[in-house]
């Protein structure tokens, strides 16, 4: 329709309300412009028209994607199954380990690369050359998913984006997995789950893996965030007294095969060994090798973090699963030695600036924390509970009773047999044929020449004066030399004991320095600088007398020397 007709203008002759015939330049020119509205409109008409039909097709084809993206999801929701898995938890080290094996995130072009750590994470392997590779990461950056077939299924496999969990030491993130398999057979996702777990144990055969904690990680439901992998260590290259080994590992082997026993009768299923003695005696690797042999997994757990509190230790020890080896090393270092105690007194006496608290020495493990781990709730499922200590003497008598620690295990400095042994174990024959010859006799020993030199070099070293790890150095510094080891050694055991004489004689002489001080200041301004600094020291009286005296440990006054 003209745009004249559709809108009529009062300007328009046939409509005049007097008829009069207007000046024909005028009707010319507004014939013009009656041409240009028409046109307008018939362009304005076409538009509309247009944007319509193009406003019902876009709805149809928007209608459309939406309804496909409602079946796809459907079908998902109904044929698919989708597994999630957080980085801390062992099943995300198998997952990882499969993914990386199965060369999924081989396509990758966009990778973060970090200096190789011993933690597994989104490793491609770039090269064919493993040397090429080096010691880096190469961790694939991008977030998009990737597809696989597994078994004649469909995986699709997509990095989540990393959970943030608020801690003490701030804002912690943790990668998640999303594995989702085009199956209706439930079974599937846990078989292929199994799969890897398998994978990851076969990889690791000659390996022990060791979950550690990171205080500065804290999340409690992921508290052994991070995995070493130890080479396995033969427990034949420990060297011990006769028996003692062997003792240990049956223990261990007879403890885990007997949990219908436990149960039966009545007593929690948990075992606790205790591995006393001097520093480098072998405690630490003999549990390696333990778990080695015995194909466990150790949760480690220092004590020494001032972080470790009693919540954190509870957190930890429910986290470790059934048949894992829960190892506290040095668990004296929660409770002060003597000489710490000194030390934190004599501290705590040091006039400080004036305005300044003096913070108390954080120590945040109670013996009754402790207690609970070792024998409360969920410590009883098939665990074995091993700790070390150099200072027997430090630990409480409720720690050592039996139920919370069922064996205490000495370690001692080497002995002739274990010193003859380990020159046997740096000097094999195989490596060293010259020394495998026929039997010979010397100084009244018969055997093989390496036997001799072994004889001879445990007879230089004074008996249960050096510990393996000590005489272990020593041999590295003769790797090639064995004759050489034998003719130094004596010399090596005088230099090691006028060493340990001057150390000592150092110790001794800042230790009395320390107590003069602690004695002039009791004497003298120790109250003015009490209350100068109103540091707590709770587990110490000084009495009347002047003389210190340890409330916990009772006889305190007689180790410092008052
Ligand atoms: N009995 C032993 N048999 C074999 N090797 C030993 C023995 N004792 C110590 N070593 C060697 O000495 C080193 C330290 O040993 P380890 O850490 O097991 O000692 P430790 O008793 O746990 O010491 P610490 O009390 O200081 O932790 C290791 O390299 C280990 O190989």
């Amino acid at each position: 329709m003209p745009f004249a007709t559709f809108f009529p203008s009062p300007f328009n002759p046939s409509t005049t309300e007097h008829g009069a015939i207007q000046d024909s330049s005028w009707m010319a020119s507004f014939m013009g412009l009656s041409s240009i509205f028409g046109l307008l409109g018939l362009v304005s008409q076409t538009y509309i028209g247009s944007s319509l039909k193009l406003l019902v097709l876009g709805s149809l084809i928007e209608t459309g994607r939406r309804l496909c993206w409602w079946f796809i999801e459907r079908f998902r929701i109904q044929y698919s199954l989708t597994a999630q898995f957080s980085e801390g938890d062992p099943a995300y080290e198998w997952i990882i380990l499969f993914l990386t094996q199965e060369r999924v995130w081989q396509r990758s072009r966009d990778f973060t690369v970090t200096a190789k750590n011993s933690q597994r994470k989104w490793t491609v392997q770039t090269s064919a050359d493993p040397t090429t590779v080096g010691n880096a990461e190469y961790v694939p950056t991008y977030q998009a998913p990737q597809l696989f077939r597994w078994r004649s299924h469909w995986v699709e496999i997509k990095r989540g984006n990393e959970r943030a969990t608020a801690n003490m030491n701030g804002v912690q993130h943790t990668s998640r997995l999303f594995l989702t398999i085009y199956t209706l057979d439930m079974n599937v996702l846990s078989e292929l789950v199994e799969a890897a777990r398998l994978r990851y144990v076969e990889v690791n055969r000659p390996h022990v893996t060791i979950h550690l904690t990171d205080t500065r990680r804290f999340n409690p439901q992921q508290m052994w965030t991070s995995i070493k992998h130890k080479i396995r260590r033969p427990l034949s290259s420990i060297i011990l007294p006769e028996g003692l080994l062997d003792t240990l590992v049956q223990d261990a082997e007879e403890f885990l095969k007997s949990e219908d026993w436990y149960i039966g009768a009545g007593i929690p299923h948990r075992r606790g060994y205790l591995l006393h003695g001097p520093p480098g005696t072998g405690k630490t690797s003999t549990i390696y090798a333990l778990a080695g042999a015995l194909n466990l997994e150790i949760y480690s757990l220092s004590l020494a973090s001032n972080l470790v509190d009693d919540s954190f230790l509870q957190n930890a020890a429910s986290g470790i699963p059934k048949n894992g080896i829960f190892l506290i090393e040095d668990i004296d270092c929660a409770f002060p030695s003597r000489a710490d105690e000194e030390e934190e007194l004599n501290t705590m006496l040091e006039p400080l600036p004036r305005n300044t608290m003096r913070a108390r020495p954080p120590r945040s493990v109670s013996l009754s924390g402790l207690l609970n781990v070792i024998d409360g709730v969920g410590s009883e499922e098939g665990k074995l509970f091993f700790a070390t200590t150099n200072y027997i003497d430090r630990l409480d008598a409720a720690l050592l009773r039996p139920g919370r620690i069922d064996r205490k295990i000495e370690y001692a400095l080497s002995t002739i047999e274990q010193t003859k042994a380990l020159f046997l174990r740096f000097f094999p024959a195989a490596r060293f044929p010259q020394l495998a010859g026929p039997d010979t006799t010397e100084k009244g020993v018969k055997g093989q020449p390496v036997h001799i030199l072994a004889e001879e070099f445990a007879e230089t070293v004074p008996p249960q004066e050096f510990s393996t790890a000590e005489l272990q150095g020593y041999l590295q510094g003769f790797k090639t030399q064995p004759v050489e080891a034998v003719r130094s050694v004596a010399t090596w055991v005088e230099e090691e004991r006028r060493d340990r004489a001057a150390r000592e004689a150092r110790e001794e002489e800042r230790r009395a320095k320390a107590q003069m001080r602690a004695q002039q200041q009791i004497g003298g301004s120790v109250f003015g600088a009490a209350v100068q600094n109103p540091g707590p020291v709770p587990r110490r009286h000084v009495r009347d007398d002047g003389v210190l005296n340890h409330g916990k440990t009772g006889n305190a006054a007689s180790h410092l020397g008052v």
